[in-house]
C-alpha cells in the first residue's frame, strides 16, 4: 500500500507536502502544472472562485470524506503500473511484470485545506486479463488513458480503451486524461510527431493531454496533483449545486483537526 503522505494543494501552481509527522516540506513548483494549453480542456490554473470561497468558509459538505476513483487504462506494457508506482512509492522497476486483473493505491491530499483522497486503480492491459479488469471500471470520476509515446499503435488503441471505460461510467460525469509515457526514450523529433496526433485525439475526445516519464519522474507529480485538483473542484461544485444556498459542512473543521 502507499506511503503515508498527504499532499497539500492550495493553488494549482503551489504545492506543499505534509508527511505523517505533520512536518511541511514546501515544494514550490515554478513551472506551470497545467498541460499543453491547446490540448487542455481545463486550461484554468486557478481554482474556481466559488470553490475557493466555499473552502474558506468551510462549506464543502461531504467532500472532505470523499474518495475519488481514478482508473488507469491502456495497452499492455505502456507503463501504467510504473506511473502509479513512481507517484505513490517514488519507485521505478525496469523489469516488466504484467498486472493481473487490477491493483489499487490510495493517496491522501489536502486541497485548499480540505482532505481529499484519490483511489488509483491500475488495470491490466493484457487481453486475457481485460475482462477481470473491466469489472472494476464502474464509478470512476477520472479516466486516464495511457499510451507509449514510442508506440504509435498504443495511441491508436486509446479510443477503444475509452469506449470500454465509458460503457461502465456516465460520460458527462468523468474527467478524461490522455497520457503519453516513456518520454525519456524518445528524441525531440520523434516525440513531436506523435504529439500532434495525441493532441488531436485529446481535443476530439475532450481529454487533457500530458506527456511524462516514470523513469525520470518528469511531470508525474504535477499530473497527479492536477487530477486531484480537478476532481476536488468538480466535487465541491457538485456539492454546492446540490445544496443550493443551504449552508453545508458543519463537521469539516473537526475532520481537518483529526488529520493534522
Ligand atoms: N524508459 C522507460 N521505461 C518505462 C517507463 N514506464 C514504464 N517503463 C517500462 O515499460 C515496461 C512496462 O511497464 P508497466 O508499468 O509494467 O506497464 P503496464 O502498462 O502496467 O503493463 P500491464 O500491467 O501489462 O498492462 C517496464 O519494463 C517498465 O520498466 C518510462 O517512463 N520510461
Ligand atoms: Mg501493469
Amino acid at each position: 500500500m502507499c506511503q503515508q503522505y498527504v499532499y497539500v494543494i492550495y493553488v494549482f501552481s503551489q504545492l506543499t507536502i505534509l508527511n505523517d509527522h505533520c512536518n511541511y516540506a514546501h515544494v514550490d513548483v515554478r513551472h506551470s502544472p497545467t498541460p499543453i494549453k491547446k490540448a487542455a480542456v481545463h486550461t484554468k490554473d486557478e481554482f474556481n472562485s466559488k470553490v475557493k470561497t466555499a473552502c474558506q468558509e468551510q462549506r464543502t459538505g461531504t467532500v472532505g470524506f470523499k474518495i475519488a476513483k481514478v482508473i488507469v487504462v491502456g495497452d499492455l506494457a505502456v507503463g501504467k503500473t510504473c506511473l502509479i508506482n513512481r507517484f505513490c512509492k517514488d519507485a521505478f522497476d525496469k523489469n516488466y511484470k504484467a498486472t493481473i486483473g487490477v491493483d489499487f493505491e490510495m493517496e491522501r491530499f489536502e486541497v485548499l485545506g480540505v482532505p481529499f483522497s484519490l483511489q488509483l486503480w491500475d488495470t491490466a492491459g493484457q487481453e486475457r486479463f481485460k475482462c477481470i479488469a473491466s469489472t472494476y471500471y464502474r464509478g470512476a470520476q477520472t479516466i486516464v488513458i495511457v499510451f507509449d509515446v514510442n508506440d504509435v499503435a498504443s495511441l491508436g488503441h486509446a479510443r477503444q480503451w475509452l469506449e470500454d471505460a465509458l460503457k461502465e461510467n456516465d460520460p458527462t460525469n468523468v474527467q478524461l486524461f490522455l497520457v503519453g509515457t516513456k518520454k525519456d526514450l524518445s528524441s525531440p523529433a520523434q516525440y513531436s510527431q506523435i504529439e500532434q496526433d495525441a493532441i488531436e485525439l485529446a481535443e476530439e475526445i475532450k481529454a487533457e493531454y500530458w506527456a511524462l516519464s516514470s523513469l525520470t519522474g518528469e511531470n508525474v507529480r504535477e499530473f497527479f496533483f492536477r487530477i486531484a485538483s480537478l476532481a476536488f473542484e468538480a466535487n465541491v461544485l457538485a456539492e454546492l449545486e446540490k445544496s443550493g444556498s443551504r449552508h453545508i459542512g458543519d463537521v469539516i473543521s473537526e475532520y481537518t483537526a483529526i488529520h493534522c
